[in-house]
């Protein structure tokens, strides 16, 4: 089938590279003619594991390219995905300008009837906004296609997000148009094998369908994470309260590890997102407001920690170890690093850091705060700091050289916001160990 992609960032990407590999023919339309050129040229712009190589193989093969020609691009598809992004705006609604930006730009170049299918993640509604906008400017041109708008949330996750797309929990498909439904039955018919995976519903429960997910997991680790606050006050070790409570099917093992509060491009977008809707409908959604404000309260524990083992931070160097939102990314959008940054530099301290995958990222975005230095080697960022704060769960951090963070730092103190190491361990190393929810070592 043709194909057009309207966006080329995490999910217009990753959908274009996979559509490719079923083997359609796939165009990419993007406006920022830096990520084309760079595409055109085989670079994948993000750390998204598989992703280049996909990219670079279907392009070879004919089946993709990318474009910043409107024209070009509209006039390929027969099916025209609109996965461009949905920023919060000032009173945190999504901000919706690039989605009917992209709706008048396929009104603009439409060649023949499309099936225009939204993949971004937008307010109930939208697609209803977008096929007005559609339809207004084919008027304009004097001509009446036939368009049908399908409401197809994505639920990928960063640093999986090829994985996620081939292999999906769920594809959701909102439309009631029975010809649209079809296509895009056949589209994703090789990602819909040995078990049923798609779900047909109304556009506005698919809509709200995403939202309701993010919310959800968001909602799971908060919770968590304000449980931990309890166990440590009451002695508790919530890694055995959630192997406990994850083992009843009906709560499952997921999303439960309670840490340095969530992040990334969406969780947060779309909790705020969610709440404004909410109030824009007379209704105040408590649950998720005090998910919230739990998430805000988490991205601070780690320094709390610091001061009550350190005192004042003033004068005191620590060493970050992870900066990314979440392991295997580079994406530092939202990233609880950044609010433990801010509040060690508010406090006078420098911080040392290290990412293996984040820090070109991160020096671009930090590279005018005084008192942070980003450093290459994880243990060279320990070199005279007052302690080790983990943030991120990075696989090279599960079983480093203890050894050498006992006698690299000036204080052999770990803060982990990730629950990667056991306290009686800690303690037979030497070392001076917290953890989020769990016991600590005694000194
Ligand atoms: N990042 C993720 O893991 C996921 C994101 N989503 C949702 O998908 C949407 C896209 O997110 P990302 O891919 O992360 O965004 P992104 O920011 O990585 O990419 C968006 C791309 O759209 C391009 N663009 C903007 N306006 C355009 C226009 N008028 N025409 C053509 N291209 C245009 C931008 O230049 C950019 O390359 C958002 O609504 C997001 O909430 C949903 C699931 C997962
Ligand atoms: O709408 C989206 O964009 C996507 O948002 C999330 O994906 P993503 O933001 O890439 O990353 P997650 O793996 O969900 O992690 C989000 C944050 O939660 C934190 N987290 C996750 C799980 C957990 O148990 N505890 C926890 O603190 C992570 O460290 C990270 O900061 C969802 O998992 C995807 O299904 C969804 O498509």
């Amino acid at each position: 089938m043709k194909v057009t992609v309207i966006g080329s960032g995490y999910v217009g990407l990753v959908t274009g590279a996979c559509l490719a590999q079923t083997g359609n023919h796939v165009v990419c339309l993007d406006v920022d003619a830096a990520k084309v050129a760079q595409l055109q040229a085989g670079h994948v712009p993000i750390h998204e594991p598989g992703l280049e190589a996909m990219v670079r193989a279907n392009a070879a093969a004919g089946r993709l390219r990318f474009t910043l020609d409107a024209a070009d691009a509209i006039g390929h598809g027969r099916i025209l995905f609109i996965g461009v992004g949905t920023p919060p705006g000032e009173d945190g609604s999504a901000d919706l300008q690039h989605v009917l930006a992209a709706a008048r730009t396929i009104a603009q170049y439409l060649i023949g009837p499309a099936v225009v299918v939204n993949k971004s993640t937008v307010p109930v509604g939208t697609a209803d906004r977008v096929k007005a906008v559609i339809e207004a400017g084919l008027a304009e041109r004097q001509i009446d296609y036939p368009v049908a708008v399908v409401s197809n949330p994505e639920f990928l996750k960063e640093g999986a997000a090829v994985d996620d797309f081939l292999r999906p929990d769920r594809i959701v498909l909102g439309s009631e148009d029975e010809s649209a439904l079809q296509l895009m039955r056949t589209l994703y018919a090789p990602f819909n094998r040995n078990r049923e995976r798609i779900q047909v519903m109304d556009a506005r429960s698919a809509e709200l369908t995403k939202y309701a997910a993010n919310a959800m997991l968001a909602t799971r680790i908060s919770f968590m994470n304000e449980l931990a606050a309890l166990a440590e006050q009451v002695g508790a070790d919530i890694e055995q309260v959630r192997r406990g409570m994850g083992s009843d099917e009906r709560i499952g093992t997921h999303f439960l590890y309670a840490g340095a509060g969530y992040g990334g491009s969406c969780f947060p977008k779309d909790v705020r997102a969610l709440l404004h809707t909410g109030r824009e409908h007379g209704l105040q959604l408590g649950v998720l407001e005090a998910v919230q404000a739990a998430n805000a309260r988490q991205k601070r524990v780690l320094v709390q920690k610091l001061e009550r083992r350190l005192g004042p931070l003033a004068g005191r160097t620590i060493a970050l170890w992870g900066l990314a939102f979440k392991p295997n990314t580079d994406d530092l959008r939202e990233a609880p690093s950044l609010v433990v940054i801010e509040e060690l530099l508010e406090r006078g301290a420098s911080v040392v850091a290290y990412d293996p995958v984040a820090a070109t990222a991160a020096r671009a975005q930090l590279h005018d705060k005084a008192g942070i230095t980003i450093v290459d080697d994880a243990y060279a960022a320990l070199d005279g700091a007052d302690a080790l704060v983990i943030i991120t769960e990075w696989r090279e951090f599960r079983t480093p050289d203890f050894e050498q963070i006992r006698s690299r730092l000036r204080q052999p103190l770990i803060i982990d916001g990730r629950n990667l190491y056991e306290a009686d361990e800690m303690a037979a190393q030497g070392l001076v160990y917290e953890g989020v929810g769990r016991p600590s070592t005694r000194s």
